[in-house]
């Protein structure tokens, strides 16, 4: 079975590695959104893979730390791709949520990553 989450955050930040006629080279902000997939067994008694509560508890610390910041500021989120970003959650979520399967950040609605954990070629 398969539950999703999903979370939205504010912040800024500019793409230092981008040529500096490219326009995410200057700072600009996203209203992101952030969606936790998880897969595991439904518990035959809560009904439940995961308790939609316990990944709220688990991912709300992290959100603490990206939203109304400025991400190139968030050690490890120096260059914050949202393949980077979601790379990044994924590494914090994953002790926690062993049952963690997929992270998408979206940037905007039309454009997101998602990162699968090791083996993801991408
Ligand atoms: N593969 C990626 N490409 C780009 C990323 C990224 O994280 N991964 N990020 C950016 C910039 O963050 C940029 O801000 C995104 O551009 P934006 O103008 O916000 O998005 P759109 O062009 O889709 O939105 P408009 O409505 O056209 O302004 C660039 N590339
Ligand atoms: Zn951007």
């Amino acid at each position: 079975m398969k539950i999703t989450q999903a979370f939205t955050f504010e912040a800024a930040h500019r793409l230092p590695n981008v040529p500096e006629t490219h326009r995410c080279h200057r700072m600009h902000g996203h209203s992101y959104r952030v969606e936790l997939r998880l897969e595991g067994p439904v518990d035959p008694l809560s009904g439940f893979v995961v308790d939609f509560f316990d990944v709220e508890a688990a991912f709300g610390p992290l959100l603490q730390r990206l939203d109304h910041y400025c991400l190139n500021d968030v050690e490890g989120l120096e260059n914050s791709t949202a393949e980077n970003i979601a790379v990044w959650i994924w590494d914090r979520v994953r002790p926690v949520l062993p049952q963690i399967s997929s992270v998408k950040v979206f940037e905007t609605p039309e454009c997101w990553a998602e990162y699968e954990g090791e083996g993801d070629a991408s």
